[in-house]
């Protein structure tokens, strides 16, 4: 026990002291830590300078191991929970590489400032953009249906036009903006689907063109480790310069073709946005109400409770486009009302040995997977439970 914690820990003998008595002790302490917690920080934000300075990148995950198998040994000489301990070290060196993204450092000193037009930048995805090419220094000018500023002027004085707005109306935006984007600069988007929006970019402007698509919404607490898709028009310059943009905020970029991203999100939304809305409609037919189930909750019914509620939660205007204007949903959809089928007749028919094959067929398809998801869920399930 160190000199530190010896004093804070009660005599053996003694009785336990006053509840308030020990409350005090403890705020106390908590302010130390937090006193810690901002000298830590005040440590990475000397961390960021130098990074930014010798162009060095911020995260470093060999480093980042270390403290992590550090820390666990540490709170194992401790006695304290070692996993639990590991889980907070996760979240501080997170919010420490999101603290240097925000301190630019990996923008180098001498990033030309642009300026960059968000069409649609009183949006959720919009204002977040917005924020982060902000944050990276640069000028923003905003245009969307309550601004004075038209896009079409925007984009003529813009280095970067960024369309930002609803599926619908993506590919008519760029038609009537492109023409106005100068040959210089780019025209880019945001939009779930790629095809057609890159197709439409291309024909409309001369200038560069970058298709990208961020896999997540306006509602995550910080944008460390978040996964951006990002698909090459024209000009690797301006290519070069998004994905380096992305990534100084610490996003994480996959590069791919419109094809091949339409192709992965016909599974990654279609299928995954379809199944939460049957289980949804489902949930909502059988009559039986939610609050009769809460008390029963398993963690699986739990973490799928969340996941299907939170669909729910937001825009249907925003889902429909995502799942009716991918060129492989019929095909998708119609997989799905197969396995269903296929399924609920094996069940209705007491038919035990099918039922395994099946079984087998899906777990051969994860392979190694399931053991990382077994893993991973079960951390989020312990994350839920903390917070009930
Ligand atoms: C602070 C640094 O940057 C990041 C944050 C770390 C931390 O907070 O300990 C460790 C490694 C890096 O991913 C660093 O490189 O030391």
């Amino acid at each position: 026990m160190t000199p530190d914690a010896a004093d804070s820990a009660a005599p053996p003998s003694a009785a336990p002291r006053p509840l308030a008595v020990v409350r005090a002790m403890i705020d106390a302490l908590d302010r130390d830590l937090m006193q810690i917690l901002a000298r830590r920080m005040a440590l990475v934000a000397e961390v960021a300078a130098y990074k930014r300075q010798h162009g060095i990148k911020i995260r470093d995950a060999q480093r980042e191991q270390e403290v992590l198998r550090d820390r666990h040994e540490r709170a194992l000489e401790l006695g304290l929970p070692a996993g639990e301990i590991e889980s907070i070290f996760r979240v501080l060196l997170r919010s420490s590489r999101d603290h240097q993204a925000a301190l630019r450092a990996e923008v180098p000193a001498s990033e030309t400032p642009y300026t960059i037009s968000i069409i649609g930048g009183h949006g959720k995805i919009g204002r977040l953009l917005a924020r982060l090419f902000g944050d990276l220094g640069h000028r923003l000018l905003i245009v969307d249906t309550d601004t004075t500023l038209e896009a079409a002027e925007a984009a003529a004085a813009s280095d970067v036009t960024v369309i930002s707005v609803p599926i619908d109306r993506t590919e008519e935006v760029i038609r009537a903006v492109g023409p106005h984007v100068r040959p210089d600069a780019l025209l880019m988007d945001v939009t779930s689907i790629k095809s057609a929006p890159m197709e439409a970019m291309l024909a409309s402007t001369t200038g560069s063109v970058v298709g990208t698509h961020p896999m997540f919404g306006p509602n995550v607490h910080t944008l460390q480790g978040q996964r951006v898709v990002v698909c090459r028009g024209r000009g690797d310059r301006w290519a070069d310069w998004v994905t380096h943009s992305f990534t100084a905020r610490g996003l994480v970029i996959t590069e791919t073709t419109a094809q091949q991203h339409d192709r992965a999100m016909s599974v990654v939304q279609v299928l995954t946005h379809f199944q939460t809305q049957v289980q949804g409609l489902t949930l909502a037919r059988l009559g039986v109400p939610l609050a009769e189930t809460l008390p029963f909750t398993s963690p699986a019914y739990l973490l799928e409770l969340y996941v299907t509620a939170r669909h729910f939660a937001q825009d249907p205007g925003l889902y429909g486009p995502i799942e009716m204007r991918n060129p492989r949903s019929s095909d998708v959809t119609a997989a799905f009302g197969t396995a269903v089928q296929e399924l609920a007749q094996v069940i209705a028919g007491g038919d035990q040995a099918a039922f395994t094959r099946l079984f087998e067929e899906v777990r051969a398809f994860f392979g190694d997977f399931t053991a990382e998801a077994l893993v991973q869920s079960s951390f989020l399930i312990d994350r839920i439970v903390e917070r009930s």
